[in-house]
Formats: structure tokens, C-alpha cells, sequence
């Protein structure tokens, strides 16, 4: 099965708050928490993946340099979709976060989040983001 690379944003604000979004129930793993972001195009950078996303889905504006490497790589298959996601660790942004397309949008503490509310594949993000910080 092909692999799908998605480029996904842990966006931290200064009082350690992640923006997370709730899938819409109709899409794959509807229903769930998400950190934003999405698949990331042919020949596109992740930085500018995460931009790109950040703005369509949210509206938030990044400064992320389009080169940046992942902070973690996870890979997972969901039986139906084969994913790798692309961790990005951001602070600096811009813009009144909002859900453009319909999705609950909010501000939660990093200590709060549980990795049940998740997709499976997210666990492993939210284990690291307990220990690193
Ligand atoms: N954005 C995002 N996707 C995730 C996370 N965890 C995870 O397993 N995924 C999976 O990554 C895949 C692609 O993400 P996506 O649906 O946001 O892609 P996209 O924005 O390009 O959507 P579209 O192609 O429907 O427009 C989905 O199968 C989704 O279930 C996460 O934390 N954030
Ligand atoms: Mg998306």
C-alpha cells in the first residue's frame, strides 16, 4: 500500500497550550483530535506543507522555514491508509486560530492531552511531548 506523507504541527503557545482541532466525523479517523495539518503535495517542502495547511485549515500564519526537518517520524498503518506523519515542533505564528472548515478549534495544555482523543498513530507524539518538555 502506498504511504502518505503528512506534514503535522504541534503548535505550543508562551503558557505551553498545543492548538488542536477535532477532525470532522466524516473524514479518515473522524471524530478525533488532531494536531493540524495534512498531506503534504508532490515536490513540496514540509515547511511549506505546514503553511500552507496551517492557513487553509486554521487560519494561522507560521514562520517556519520551508526546509525544516521533523522532529519525530512516525509511521502507521491503519489498515484502510498507510501514513508517515512528519512532526513539526512551532511557536512562532500569528492570527486568531479558527476553524475554517467547520472544525472545533481550540487551545488545550500539553499536560491535558490524552492519547485516546487521538488517532493511534499520535501516540507516540504525545508520550515524547511529555518527556522533551
Ligand atoms: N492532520 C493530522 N493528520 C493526522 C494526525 N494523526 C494522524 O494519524 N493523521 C492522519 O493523517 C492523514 C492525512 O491527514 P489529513 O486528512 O489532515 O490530510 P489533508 O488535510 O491533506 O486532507 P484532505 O486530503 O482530506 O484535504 C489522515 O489519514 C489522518 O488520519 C494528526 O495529528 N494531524
Ligand atoms: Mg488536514
Amino acid at each position: 500500500m502506498k504511504q502518505i506523507d503528512v506534514a503535522v504541527g504541534v503548535l505550543i503557545d508562551a503558557d505551553g497550550r498545543v492548538l488542536l482541532a477535532r477532525r470532522p466525523d466524516h473524514l479518515h479517523q473522524g471524530g478525533k483530535l488532531e494536531f493540524p495539518g495534512g498531506k503534504v503535495e508532490a515536490g513540496e517542502a514540509l515547511g511549506a506543507a505546514l503553511k500552507r495547511e496551517f492557513l487553509e485549515e486554521v487560519n494561522v500564519h507560521l514562520t517556519v522555514p520551508d526546509n525544516i526537518k521533523p522532529w519525530l517520524s512516525i509511521t502507521h498503518d491503519y489498515g484502510d491508509k498507510q501514513v508517515r506523519l512528519l512532526v513539526v515542533k512551532l511557536a512562532d505564528f500569528h492570527g486568531e486560530p479558527h476553524g475554517n472548515e467547520g472544525q472545533e478549534v481550540f487551545w488545550l495544555h500539553f499536560d491535558a492531552l490524552k492519547a485516546e482523543e487521538f488517532p493511534a498513530a499520535n501516540i507516540e507524539i504525545i508520550e515524547r511531548l511529555r518527556t522533551a518538555s
